[in-house]
């Protein structure tokens, strides 16, 4: 970096939900030796930073275009609409610093990567030394699903990509998993007496917890809208008129954009499409795949493909004892691991790959590629 001494980061969003993981990583990491923190706020400017602080150990106003500009990076995971509120301002004030965002509003930008390294780290590097500025952390299902099978699109080998997500709660917002597990609670209640009697008849139980969904109060669903628990929602993020939801759309714009071949949907470089669900699952999303391959690749050589890319990804035996065992949300969340199972190929002809994989979708999903960029820029 330009300074002499440590780089001054600039940290917003730092106490929510994505923020805190990230805060949590960059301790587990030693990031906060690297730097000196400047943390920012919207609702409590003038109060105590918390203990990663090293001489700046107030809030800074998030708003604050003179404060923020003291930065050489900015870090934020605070939202979109901070985003589009702050950063054209800074950037019109001159700042030529580094930003890092976990929002979408800047990722289809032209001068913003979407930094995901362990599968774009050329990209990310190419952009850098062409003078980048703008980091964007992608979309979780879709640097979830990288970090799993980003090994068959380095080597070419995708024809064609369809995905069918079940996508957690968490994605939503933290208000979102405390609106499940509230609906959980509700369905519960209501049979409770009828469940601690092994006598009484499950199409009763039934009955009443469907009644019980049906009649939520407003206050029950005023996040997901309708009953999340005991359901599933098959609708992720705004409808964009043509019949795909958002969520979707992102899925071929940003994997194709991650990778650098181009941003297009429907006729980008690889044509990745599928469909988005919300499950009742508390914070990892899981997918299942099927790939048109270029050609007829043996089972066993895509199995190695997939096991030597990362050091995260972890390929799961196609059988029901690990699959039950290591390829659950369950065994996944609070991990860095991202296992590839149910690998097979598929009765439609040998080119035909089937695949299941899973990631916490607030690691690797939000707050993990904005950390390893901001250890990439450390490094420069
Ligand atoms: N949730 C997700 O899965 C993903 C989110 N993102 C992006 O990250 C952004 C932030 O998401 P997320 O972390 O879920 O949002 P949160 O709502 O958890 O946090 C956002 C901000 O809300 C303020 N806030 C108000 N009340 C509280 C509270 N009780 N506890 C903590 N913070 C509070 C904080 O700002 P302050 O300290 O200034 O008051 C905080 O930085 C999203 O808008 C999205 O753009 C990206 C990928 C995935
Ligand atoms: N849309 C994702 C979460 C998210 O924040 O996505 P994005 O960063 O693309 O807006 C979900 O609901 O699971």
């Amino acid at each position: 970096m330009a300074n002499a001494s440590q780089p001054l980061v600039g940290l917003v969003g730092w106490r929510g939900m994505v923020g805190s993981v990230l805060m949590d990583r960059m301790q587990a990491e030693g990031d906060f030796h690297l730097i000196e923190p400047l943390f920012f706020s919207t609702s409590n400017v003038g109060g105590k930073a918390p203990a990663m602080a090293k001489n700046e150990t107030s809030l800074k106003d998030a708003h604050d275009i003179e404060a923020l500009r003291r930065c050489d990076i900015v870090i934020t995971a605070q939202g979109g609409d901070y985003t589009s509120a702050v950063f054209p301002k800074l950037r019109a004030a001159g700042w030529n610093g580094h930003w890092i965002d976990a929002a979408s509003t800047l990722r289809m930008n032209d001068d913003a990567i979407i930094v995901l390294d362990p599968v774009n780290l050329p990209v990310i590097q190419n952009a850098l030394a062409k003078g980048g500025r703008n980091w964007i952390g992608g979309n979780c299902t879709v640097s979830c699903m990288l970090m799993g099978v980003g090994a068959l699109y380095k080597a070419g080998l995708v024809e064609w990509m369809t995905s069918m997500t079940y996508q957690a709660a968490s994605g939503g917002g933290a208000q979102h998993m405390r609106e499940l597990l509230t609906q959980f609670g509700s369905l519960h209640a209501d049979v409770r007496a009828l469940l601690d009697d092994p006598k009484s008849a499950i199409l009763e139980i039934d009955r009443k917890v469907l009644a019980r969904q049906q009649s939520l109060s407003a206050a029950e669903t005023a996040n997901f809208g309708v009953p999340l628990g005991g359901s599933l929602i098959p609708w992720i993020d705004k409808d964009l008129g043509d019949g795909t939801s958002k969520e979707e759309w992102k899925g071929g714009a940003e994997t194709n954009k991650i990778l650098g071949q181009g941003a297009g949907f429907g006729t980008a470089a690889t044509p990745v499409d599928g469909f988005c669900v919300r499950i009742g699952a508390m914070r990892c999303h899981s997918q299942a795949l099927t790939f048109k391959l270029k050609k007829d690749v043996p089972l066993a050589d895509i199995e190695a493909l997939i096991a030597a890319d990362n050091a995260w990804v972890k390929v799961v035996p196609n059988n029901r004892e690990a699959t039950m065992r290591d390829l659950t949300p369950v065994a996944v969340t609070g991990t860095m691991n991202i296992p590839v199972g149910r690998l097979r190929k598929l009765a439609m002809g040998p080119e035909y790959l089937g695949a299941f994989t899973i990631g916490d979708q607030l690691l690797w999903g939000a707050a993990e590629p904005l950390r390893r960029m901001l250890r990439i820029l450390l490094e420069v």
